[in-house]
């Protein structure tokens, strides 16, 4: 299920432009999206899910118009959406919730809806705690129900939203492991700050900064945008103003040993370094920053 987005404008009250002329082709797959806080990400997933309307461009989801209501309800009815803040009622059991949004989709055979609830507790591994209250869930045991909220209808597009935030590593890595095994030939579009969870599970990825795009390609060529940009330096002084401080170790012969993002050594006694993800990350993001020099 492709996605075409062009000049996708969405000006907020008061002049704000979370979305500014946002063009983008979302094909089937896992796909990733990664930008700053504020960027646009969960604007541009409301509008895709149909919760909030553009004040300018078009969108197709599999061919279906967003701006009709007709191609609204067509999406909806393939879609799959995992908010940020997914509000769950923490009386009911985790069946008894996922019966309640399975009714709500319109799954009206009390038979098909418990054999498919059934299913879906299977596969995000919750049958065990199928009968407990979700006020007692764990964040993951919690974003797993949303994972399975998400999927009831058999969804063709999957967008979640920053879904690994606030996790232990192990149930980041289940969670991620799930989303991927999801996808197949249907369309899981991930939003994120953990650039990790995108080298893990996708091939292409998009940046945005200020409501535009930023970057578009594979995983691999947003890593290569770092190429010849990333530098190791020992120094006992404060790290060089210019470029973008990756991180900072105590480094064993003393001083601190900062990894850089910059377009020329920042010092000479600078060492090349080959590019990761996150490198490539902050110098299409970022590139006039540094994340210490701010
Ligand atoms: N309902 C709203 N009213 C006014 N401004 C809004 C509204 N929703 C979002 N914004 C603004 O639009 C911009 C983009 O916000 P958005 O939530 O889409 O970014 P984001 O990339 O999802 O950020 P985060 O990673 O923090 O969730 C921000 O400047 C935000 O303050």
């Amino acid at each position: 299920m492709r996605i075409e987005i062009a000049g996708l404008t969405k000006t907020f009250r008061g002049g704000v432009a979370a979305l500014d002329g946002l063009d983008l082709t979302v094909p089937t797959g896992m796909f990733g999206l990664l930008g700053a806080n504020g960027a646009g990400k969960t604007t541009l997933m409301r509008i895709l899910a149909g919760i909030a309307r553009p004040t300018a461009g078009r969108v197709t989801v599999g061919g279906h118009d967003l701006a009709t209501t007709a191609g609204r309800h067509a999406v909806q009815r393939g879609l799959g959406y995992l908010p940020q803040d997914l509000g769950v009622y923490p009386d009911l059991t985790a069946r008894q919730f996922l019966d309640y949004v399975a009714l709500l989709k319109g799954l009206d055979d009390p038979t098909v809806r418990r054999r498919r609830v059934g299913e879906l507790l299977e596969v995000v591994a919750l049958t065990g705690q199928a009968n407990r209250r979700l006020r007692g869930f764990s964040g993951g045991m919690r974003q797993r129900v949303g994972i399975a909220q998400a999927l009831l209808a058999d969804p063709r597009l999957l967008i979640v939203d920053e879904p690994t935030a606030g996790l232990d590593p192990e149930e980041r890595i289940r969670f991620r492991t799930l989303l991927s095994q999801f996808a197949g030939d249907r369309t899981v579009l991930l939003s994120t700050h953990i650039v990790d969870d995108i080298a893990q599970t996708c091939r292409e990825v998009a940046v945005l900064s200020r409501g535009r795009l930023a970057f578009r390609g594979t995983v691999e060529s947003l890593t290569r945008e770092a190429a010849g940009r990333v530098w190791s330096l020992t120094t006992a002084g404060p790290p060089p103003p210019d470029g973008t401080v990756v991180s900072a170790l105590p480094a064993a012969e003393g001083g601190m040993r900062y990894r850089i993002v910059a377009a020329t050594a920042p010092g000479p006694t600078a060492q090349p370094l080959e590019p990761a993800l996150e490198d490539g990350y902050l110098t299409v993001a970022a590139p006039e920053r540094s994340a210490l020099n701010a």
